[in-house]
């Protein structure tokens, strides 16, 4: 399989690395990145060779969330589309969710949005020291949509409340105290400790590491078919809005939004 946005090398210990490589763009998630990730899920999840996934972000950053020129043409576009369009981020993060194998992001720079996305669908995230956090889609009039059960099952309602409204920034060490992460450590260090926390899945029993992934799974927040739908219907909405057109276009145009009441 060829990806135009991402990298995908399996090493002979059955370690899968998934690059996201649109480095000019922080790794935003664009349209093609949003279906080479989900194709990239589905493989893997198949693959009998893979035992491990990491989760790894080219140049400056991790990830800086959905693409901002593709959520763009959503706000331009009719209802049916968005819907379909918020259906294919939707997928993604499910499909990224489903894997039952580890799955451990390597996070440096910026994660933001869809960014944190990807952290909560990880099993492990491993973030450098000097990593900035944030679920900024209220900076930018949308709301974590799509991605926010896996949040909330990863850090909790209460946790959960005060990022999604504030868009606050926070630092790793912020992040690993309010649950996002998982160990925090020198950027220099990052690497080093990428494989020591993926040497323990690979002594043990791959079909078990899957099976209680699963079982983890199924105990926690129970994340439905209907709970999906449900923040599909929230994502078509926002793009509906005035604010995310306004906070959209403030992006791209490299301006401050306004926002005095809401609109
Ligand atoms: C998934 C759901 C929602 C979301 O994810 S909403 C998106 C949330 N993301 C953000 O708020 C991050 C926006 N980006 C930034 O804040 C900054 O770009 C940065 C990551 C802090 C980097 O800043 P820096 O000053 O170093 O670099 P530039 O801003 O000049 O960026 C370089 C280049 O990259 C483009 N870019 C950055 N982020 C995005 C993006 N998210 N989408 C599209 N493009 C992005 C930026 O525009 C620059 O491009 P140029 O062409 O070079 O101008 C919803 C759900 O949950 O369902």
């Amino acid at each position: 399989m060829t990806f135009e946005t991402i990298r995908l090398f399996v090493d002979d210990r059955g370690v899968a690395r998934v690059t996201l490589a649109r480095p000019e763009k922080h790794n935003a998630l664009s349209s093609i990145m949003i279906d080479e990730l989900t194709d990239v899920a589905m493989e893997l999840g198949v693959d009998t060779v893979v035992r491990a996934v990491e989760l790894v972000g080219e140049g400056e950053s991790f990830c800086a969330g959905g693409d901002l020129g593709w959520m763009k043409a959503q706000v331009e576009a009719d209802r049916a589309t968005r819907m379909a369009e918020a259906r294919r981020l939707a997928r993604m993060f499910k499909a990224l969710n489903d894997l039952e194998k580890p799955v451990i992001a390597r996070v440096h720079g910026n994660a933001f949005g869809g960014g944190i996305g990807l952290i909560a669908i990880a099993d492990v995230a491993l973030a450098a020291d000097t990593a900035k956090l944030g679920l900024t889609e209220t900076r930018l009039g949308l709301i974590p949509a799509t991605i926010s059960p896996y949040v909330v099952a990863r850090i909790g309602e209460g946790q959960a409340r005060p990022l999604f409204m504030s868009g606050r920034i926070i630092d790793a060490q912020a992040a690993q105290a309010a649950g996002l992460l998982t160990r925090v450590v020198p950027m220099e260090m990052l690497d080093k400790a990428m494989e020591a926390e993926i040497a323990p899945y690979l002594q043990v029993a791959p079909g078990a590491v899957g099976r209680s992934k699963a079982l983890a799974r199924s105990l926690g927040m129970p994340i439905t078919d209907a709970v999906i739908e449900a923040t599909i219907e929230r994502l078509a909405d926002t793009w509906e809005t005035a604010e995310a057109r306004e906070g959209i276009s403030a992006f791209l145009e490299k301006r401050e939004p306004w926002w005095r009441k809401p609109i």
